[in-house]
């Protein structure tokens, strides 16, 4: 597929971006990164995404899919000749679909709202919050990975990819709180899987480094506590 055909519209950072450029790189697509300007959107992004105005928008033949999770599938279902995307069992993929939303309703909000507490009772709310959804997540990892190495099985699946690109966040939150939230004697599965997931030769050109994020998380604090970073 002629690169012209496929344009992404992201920004670097954005866990959600990330999660198509994982799908696409998976599938060996080639595509032309529109990169997104931090606190600006372009006229592009508004026309393409005109009802949330976010990223990531996938124009392929000119026409816009927004949605991370839809873009996602819409990448597997189209381009069917390279490694499959979701399960093909319909239960299998019904389950990851299920821990999907999951990931995104519940776990990733409590693992943001931990970074950007701003009182102690609220943080420790949190931090319990984003604990037991990984106890769950490590749950869930044993079931579907069923003994193999990713929830998607001898690959990287559809749910690897949902909860693989805020891995570099969790990293990030955890240097600046200075503690461990995937930890080997709560979670040992999902750490192993962690690590497994990193080391891939598509996802590690792509997961942004932990330094950088670290410094837009503290960007981020400090705007919405209306000081400065430093
Ligand atoms: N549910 C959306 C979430 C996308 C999202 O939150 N994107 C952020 C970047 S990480 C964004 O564009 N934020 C700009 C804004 O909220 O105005 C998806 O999965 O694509």
């Amino acid at each position: 597929m002629a690169t012209s055909d496929i344009k992404l519209i992201g920004m670097r950072p954005s866990p959600y971006v990330n999660r198509v450029q994982y799908a696409l790189g998976m599938k060996s697509i080639d595509y032309e990164f529109l990169e997104e300007k931090f606190g600006s959107k372009s006229e592009l992004l508004i026309q393409s995404n005109p009802i949330h105005k976010k990223v990531p928008v996938l124009i392929h033949a000119h026409k816009p899919i927004c949605e991370s999770l839809i873009i996602v599938q819409y990448i597997d279902e189209l381009w069917t000749s390279g490694p499959s995307i979701l399960p093909t069992d319909p239960y299998d993929r019904a389950i990851a679909r299920f821990w999907a939303a999951y990931i995104d309703d519940k776990w990733y909000p409590s693992l943001k709202q931990f970074r950007m507490a701003k009182g102690e009772e609220e943080k420790l709310a949190a931090v319990e919050a984003v604990k037991e959804g990984l106890a769950l997540l490590e749950d869930a990892f044993v079931k579907c990975s069923k003994g193999k190495s990713f929830f998607g099985g001898d690959s990287i699946g559809y749910l690897d990819i949902a909860f693989g690109c805020f891995l570099g966040w969790l990293k990030a939150t955890e240097k600046l709180a200075d503690l461990k939230l995937l930890d080997k004697t709560t979670t040992p599965h999902l750490v192993v899987w962690a690590e497994r997931f990193c080391a891939d030769g598509v996802v590690k050109d792509i997961m942004p480094k932990t330094e950088t994020l670290v410094e837009i998380a503290k960007i981020l604090q400090a705007k919405a506590r209306g000081s400065n970073p430093n």
